[in-house]
């Protein structure tokens, strides 16, 4: 467009108004704002949110000294040569050759991964490597991330990424498709658990119930001594998110224990560290389900082991108590993020609870404490009160806004929940869109159509914090993160720090799908 043009733009005015000022300001190109002024202003609309470009500013690998950069340019790395030297110390104990050859085989293909990381390459699209989710993952990197390295890529689009490709390296494979680097750790950490685990199962392998040497109790009373468990079993729930190998990978016996110390003092000590705290509507909804039908629970889960065994802990009070009649468990089809559950991971805790000799130290009394508790979990999973599930959506990179769109039997299934708990830092990044969004944003603006979709059911996320996304603060929240911000480095992914975010949903509606 040219000078003269715009000029006789700026000029007009309605017929018979005159405006002596217009003829003085005439607009030049050179008035408009420059092309890199146009800063987009947050949150995007609804309708320029796609994965490369979240609602508030993305997190990437770039942003020198952030997390993410740590995460990509080391930490990434980092985590494959230990999936390497898992993968050797496999092939050291194999005598077939044709097996050595094609582990070798993965072996190499880790390599050439862990080289791309390390220079920065470019995400090229999964190979057909059979599996069912290539397509939704061809599209994601064609539509948004088409050009894009590891660094400039949203971080959490790259590192669901790495996990992805690290499963084609065994998946392109003749004999190791199911192969887990990271099984070991994830058993050796729960073994090295003992003290939490006794801990518990000693409190919860007898069945709930109220003393009966004491007199009996009203049941105003009984709820009053229900909700404190109830606190407590949220609070075990929500700690045993600390534990996550892929941050611990370092961490000495002593260290892990202090992590998972669960006593009642320390409880009551950590609860100050929850930040945004909606345990209190949770119990209220909880409890509603149970004068309504006994509802169901799903759980999203997160790491296998200790955090597992955790979330089993609460998952059996909600059913004794009679909140719940039914629970569904969401693992991962692969594995992912170091740590996530996957089938096998949830076999081997209720096997290795009910026949296993992990705990040499243990006393009788406590591994039959163990076995009892495993027992009667096993029991639930045979009657079907207890369901496992895996749906492939919950190993790709979108995230939980693109649920609706991208995975609408998934959608419709957790519609039909009466509370769906997202547990972990990934799984509330994935809610959140991982992105820049201001402390005091309300988490069920935070968490976008699985808040706001007809049909939406409630959702909590129970999380220690581990990486940079933080919302649900509350008014004071830009305060309350300044605070932290200037007084302890590092606040964001010690995992020393919580949420427990509840959003109502829409619950009872149609879900309709665009
Ligand atoms: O989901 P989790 O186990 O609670 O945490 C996963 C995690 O360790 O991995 C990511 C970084 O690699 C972060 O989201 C987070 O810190």
């Amino acid at each position: 467009m040219s000078g003269d043009i715009l000029r006789s733009f700026s000029q007009s005015s309605a017929p018979g108004v005159k405006s002596p000022t217009l003829e003085k300001k005439a607009l030049h190109l050179s008035h408009l704002p420059d092309r890199t002024d146009v800063k987009p202003s947050f949150p995007r609309t609804p309708g320029s949110v796609d994965p490369n470009n979240p609602p508030w500013p993305a997190f990437r690998g770039y942003h020198t000294y952030s997390f993410a950069n740590a995460t990509m340019g080391v930490r990434l790395p980092t985590i494959l040569s230990k999936a390497i030297q898992d993968a050797l110390l496999t092939v050291n104990a194999l005598s077939s050759e044709d097996l050595i050859k094609d582990l070798l085989e993965c072996v190499k293909r880790m390599e050439q991964l862990k080289a791309e990381l390390e220079g920065n390459g470019m995400l090229r699209p999964i190979k057909d490597d059979g599996e069912a989710d290539v397509a939704l993952w061809n599209k994601e990197v064609a539509k948004y991330f088409l050009g894009k390295d590891f660094m400039n890529a949203t971080w959490l689009f790259a590192e669901a990424y790495k996990y992805r490709r690290l499963r084609e390296c065994f998946t392109l494979s003749k004999h190791w498709a199911d192969y887990d680097v990271f099984f070991r750790q994830k058993c050796d950490t729960f073994s090295r658990s003992s003290d939490a685990v006794f801990e518990l199962s000693m409190r919860f392998a007898e069945p709930f119930q109220h003393d009966l040497t004491k007199k009996p109790m009203s049941q105003s009373e009984m709820l009053e001594a229900e909700k404190l468990v109830f606190h407590e079993l949220t609070q075990i729930c929500l700690w045993g998110n600390s534990t996550d190998l892929s941050l611990l990978i370092n961490m000495t016996e002593e260290q892990i224990k202090s992590l998972q110390s669960t006593g009642g003092d320390h409880l009551a000590e950590t609860e100050k560290n929850i930040l945004g705290n909606h345990v209190e509507q949770l119990w209220d909804l909880v409890k509603k389900m149970k004068d309504k039908t006994r509802g169901r629970v799903d759980f999203v889960l997160d790491n296998a082991g200790f955090e597992l065994y955790c979330d089993c802990v609460y998952a059996d009070f909600l059913v004794q108590l009679g909140f719940a009649s039914q629970i569904r468990f969401h693992g991962k089809r692969y594995p992912w993020f170091v740590s996530d559950v996957t089938k096998k991971d949830w076999e081997w805790l209720l096997n290795t609870m009910v026949y296993g000799y992990l705990f040499p130290e243990a006393s009788e009394i406590e591994r039959e404490s163990l076995r009892k508790m495993g027992q009667r979990w096993k029991e639930y999973e045979r009657q079907g009160i207890w369901v496992y599930e895996q749906h492939p959506f919950w190993c790709t990179g979108y995230t939980f806004w693109d649920l609706l769109n991208e995975a609408p039997d998934l959608f419709l299934h957790l519609s039909k929940s009466d509370l769906v708990i997202f547990k972990g830092d990934l799984n509330h990044r994935k809610l959140t869109y991982d992105c820049a969004a201001p402390a005091p944003t309300p988490f069920d603006q935070a968490i976008g159509s699985m808040a706001s979709a007809a049909g939406a059911p409630p959702v909590c996320s129970i999380r220690t914090i581990k990486s940079d996304v933080v919302v649900g603060l509350g008014p004071n929240g830009d305060d309350v993160a300044a605070k932290l911000d200037q007084n302890e480095d590092g606040w964001k992914i010690s995992g020393k720090y919580a949420v427990i975010l509840l959003s109502q949903g829409r619950p009872g509606e149609k879900v309709r799908f665009t």
